[in-house]
């Protein structure tokens, strides 16, 4: 019997409702596989965790979490006690960071039945892959001077390395899928950092002939995930355009609440973290209408970053057959409750 030990991280919000239902949709798989387990931890580490302890974390949370196969978190930030960039940096970034998860793999593709923002979607399939520890996310930077002579400076920081990489799996991606690698740049305005980024990006480009490659303006790209998206196959980005251009995918999807990420630890010395792609959505907490999907698709790339790949398969086909038949939340148009559509998961998954 393979153990997988899980830390999951429910967290603000919708975190704390759509976690329990994809661990409930997890321990069916379990028992479909018949050789799998789950021992699942829970952490409350969240804005309400940060009122008591005064800080989103006790000092030997990474740690304790580090012990764990995997990190799967719901959603961090609650504004209304906490502001985000506290939050989110003592948290959700911390773990990014500190566990070295340097990239964040996020699907875009349309699940059968959903209707689409997009008036006609054709079949696209996309997957950004975004630079997921430095580039525009850098505490480096301060703030001096007072009232309106205040100044704020954020540096940004690109290392060659941690560009290099990211290419580099976005195209081991693409030779595996459709064979295009697009480049999110915007070098005629970002004076340093995008030409270095274009450089690299040629570099690699040349390393790989039998990969299509292009550059586009990350203007142009947002653009061109709405007219054109499925003329796209592997998207690579760094830290704030891959944040950006995944939210756009998950609106052409339908719904952000459908989108689901893996930030992936490559080194091996540290777990990699799941969690969807969306956030702790406080205007709809406490209605039971949060869309699971996100939460459950995240659960499928889970399973298939630890070896899961045929039973992770099958549970993005029965997610897949479910919406199709139309059980769907709110926020796709559907009128299902959020446990109605786990439930039908569930349901399916030991048919
Ligand atoms: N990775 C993360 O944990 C993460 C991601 C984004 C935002 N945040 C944080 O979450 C808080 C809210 O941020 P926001 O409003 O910009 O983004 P959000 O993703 O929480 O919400 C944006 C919109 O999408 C909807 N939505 C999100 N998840 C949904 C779901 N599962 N089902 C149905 N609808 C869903 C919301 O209702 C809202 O209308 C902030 O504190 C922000 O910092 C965290
Ligand atoms: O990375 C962020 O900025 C947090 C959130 O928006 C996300 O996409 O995970
Ligand atoms: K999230
Ligand atoms: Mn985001």
């Amino acid at each position: 019997m393979k153990t997988l030990n899980i830390a999951s991280i429910p967290g603000d919000g919708v975190g704390k409702e759509i976690m329990p239902e994809a661990i409930r949709v997890l321990e069916k798989v379990a028992q479909v596989h018949g050789g799998l387990q789950f021992k699942f931890e829970e952490f409350p580490y969240s804005c309400d965790y940060y009122l008591k302890h005064g800080a989103m974390m006790p000092e030997d949370g990474m740690d304790r979490l580090s012990q764990f196969d995997s990190v799967f978190l719901g959603a961090v930030g609650d504004a209304s006690k906490v502001p985000d960039h506290i939050s989110l940096w003592g948290l959700l970034l911390k773990i990014r960071q500190e566990f070295q998860q340097e990239i964040n793999i996020r699907p875009a593709k349309l699940l059968k039945g959903i209707n689409s923002k997009l008036a006609d979607p054709k079949d696209f399939d996309i997957v950004v892959v975004r630079e997921n520890s430095e580039g525009e996310y850098s505490s480096i930077g301060g703030r001096i001077f007072h009232d309106d002579n205040e100044i704020a400076i954020q540096n940004n920081v690109f290392s060659k390395r941690a560009t290099k990489q990211a290419m580099n799996i976005a195209f081991d991606l693409a030779s595996k899928r459709k064979g295009l690698v697009t480049s999110a740049t915007k070098s005629n305005g970002i004076f340093h950092a995008m030409p270095f980024w274009d450089e690299i990006f040629e570099e690699i480009s040349e390393k790989h002939p039998n990969i299509k490659s292009e550059s586009k303006h990350i203007d142009a790209l947002a653009a061109y995930f709405i007219t054109h998206p499925h003329e796209l196959d592997v998207v690579v980005g760094s830290n704030l355009f891959g944040d950006i251009l995944s939210d756009v995918g998950a609106a052409i999807m339908g719904s952000i609440g459908v989108a689901p990420s893996a930030n992936l630890n490559l080194n091996g010395k540290y777990p990699s973290m799941f969690e969807p792609v969306h956030g702790s959505a406080p205007d709809i907490v406490g209605k039971g209408i949060a869309n699971p999907i996100g939460q459950i698709w995240t659960a499928k790339m889970l399973l298939e970053f630890n070896g899961e790949a045929n039973i992770a398969e099958h549970l993005l086909k029965v997610i897949e057959a479910v919406t199709a038949d139309g059980y769907q939340t709110p926020d796709l148009g559907g009128k299902y409750k959020m446990t109605e559509v786990t439930d039908e998961i569930i349901k399916r998954l030991g048919q």
